[in-house]
C-alpha cells in the first residue's frame, strides 16, 4: 500500500477546516501507486483524492503539476483538478508533507490494455500534448539521459544479482544513449509517466489520465517511447506487440503526425524509456525496507524491454 505519511481523524478534520467541502463521511488509504501516499476522501460534498507528496517529489516542482493540471482542466481534457481551500491556494502542508486534495475521475485503470485502448491512448496523447501547448511553466527533465549513469554507479552488483551480466549490458546501453541521445526534437509539457495504472477506461473510452508528478518539458515523441514501452509489451516482458504498437502510434498521429526526425528518433528514445523505468526501479528495489508497506515494482522487467529495443532498427520495428 502506498500510504508513506498515516494522516489520523484530527489531522484530517483540522485539514478540511481550511475548505469548503463539507465534513468527512469516508476517509481511505490507497493501495496502488508506488510514489506518494493516496487517500480517497469523501465528503458531504463529493469524492476527492487527498495525495502528500513523498521521497521524489521536490516541492519546488509542485506549482508546476498544478498548473499543468489547471491547464489541462481549462483545457477540458480529462484530468483531475487540484482543488482551492478558503484562502484560494490547493497547495497546502498535512502532517509535515506538501498536500493537495483533487478531484475524484471516474473509469477504471487496465491490467491488459487491448488495440482499440491502445489506439485511444495514443490519441489521448497527442490531445493532452496539444492541450499543454501553450502552457508556459518550464521544468526540465529530472530524469533524462544525464541523470542515468549515477544512477547506476554502485548498483553493479545490485544488477547482476537479478541478472548475471547485466550490468554490462546496461554499461554498454547507457555509453550509446549518451552517445546518440538526439537534441532539438519538438518538445513541450509531457507526462513522463503515462502507464496503464495512470490512465481510466469507461470499456473502449479513455476517460481520465492522473498523476502528472513526473510531468516536464521534454521532446514530445519521447512520451510516445514511454507508453510504447508501458502498453505494448505482452505481460509485462520483453515481447513486443508489434499491433498494438502500431495502433498506439497510428492514434497519436491521427491528431499529430510526426516528423521524418521524430520517427528515426524513436528506437533509442524507447531505449532511453526503459533505461529510465529500469533504474529508478532498481533503486526502490534495493533501496525499499523489505518490511515496508509499499511493493516496489520488479526492474527485470525493464531490463527485458531494453533487450528487444538494443535489437531494434528503426521506426518499423515499433509497427510504424
Ligand atoms: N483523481 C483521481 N481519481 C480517482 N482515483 C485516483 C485519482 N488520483 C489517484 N487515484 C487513485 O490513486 C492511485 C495512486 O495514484 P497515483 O497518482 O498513481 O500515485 P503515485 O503518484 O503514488 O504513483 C491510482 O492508481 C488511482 O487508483
Ligand atoms: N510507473 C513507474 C512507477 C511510478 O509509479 P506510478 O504509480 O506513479 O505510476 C514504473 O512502473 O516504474
Amino acid at each position: 500500500m502506498a500510504v508513506y505519511t498515516e494522516v489520523d481523524d484530527t489531522a484530517l478534520a483540522n485539514f478540511l477546516a481550511d475548505y469548503d467541502l463539507g465534513s468527512a463521511i469516508a476517509f481511505k488509504g490507497i493501495a496502488e501507486g508506488v510514489e506518494n501516499s493516496n487517500y480517497l476522501l469523501e465528503t458531504t460534498k463529493a469524492r476527492f483524492i487527498l495525495t502528500l507528496f513523498e521521497k521524489r517529489v521536490n516541492e519546488s516542482d509542485l506549482p508546476y503539476f498544478m498548473g499543468v493540471m489547471d491547464h489541462l482542466a481549462d483545457k477540458g481534457f480529462p484530468a483531475p483538478l487540484p482543488v482551492k481551500a478558503k484562502d484560494g491556494k490547493a497547495l497546502r502542508t498535512l502532517c509535515g508533507r506538501p498536500a493537495v486534495i483533487i478531484t475524484f475521475l471516474s473509469g477504471m485503470s487496465l491490467s491488459r490494455p487491448n488495440v482499440e485502448q491502445c489506439r485511444e491512448l495514443g490519441e489521448g496523447l497527442a490531445k493532452f500534448h496539444a492541450a499543454l501547448s501553450d502552457y508556459v511553466g518550464d521544468r526540465k527533465n529530472s530524469l533524462s539521459v544525464e541523470a542515468w549513469r549515477p544512477m547506476f554507479e554502485g548498483r553493479e552488483a545490485e544488477a547482476n544479482a537479478l541478472n548475471a551480466g547485466l550490468t554490462e549490458h546496461i554499461l554498454s546501453d547507457l555509453d550509446a544513449l549518451e552517445a546518440e541521445w538526439p537534441a532539438n526534437l519538438p518538445s513541450g509539457v509531457i507526462h513522463a509517466d503515462l502507464f496503464p495504472d495512470n490512465a481510466f477506461f469507461l470499456g473502449d473510452k479513455l476517460t481520465g489520465v492522473i498523476d502528472f508528478y513526473f510531468a516536464c518539458n521534454d521532446a514530445l515523441v519521447y512520451d510516445i517511447a514511454i507508453c510504447l514501452n508501458a502498453w505494448c509489451f505482452e505481460d509485462g516482458r520483453g515481447e513486443y506487440n508489434h499491433t498494438k504498437g502500431r495502433a498506439l502510434i497510428a492514434g497519436y498521429q491521427a491528431v499529430r503526425p510526426l516528423s521524418d526526425t521524430e520517427k528515426e528518433a524513436l528506437p533509442l528514445l524507447c531505449r532511453g524509456a526503459a533505461m529510465r523505468f529500469f533504474l529508478t526501479r532498481l533503486v526502490d528495489w534495493a533501496d525499499t525496507p523489505k518490511d515496508a508497506l509499499v511493493r516496489p515494482k520488479n526492474p527485470i522487467e525493464y531490463a527485458e524491454k531494453l533487450g528487444f529495443h538494443r535489437n531494434a532498427k528503426g521506426f518499423f520495428d515499433y509497427g510504424g
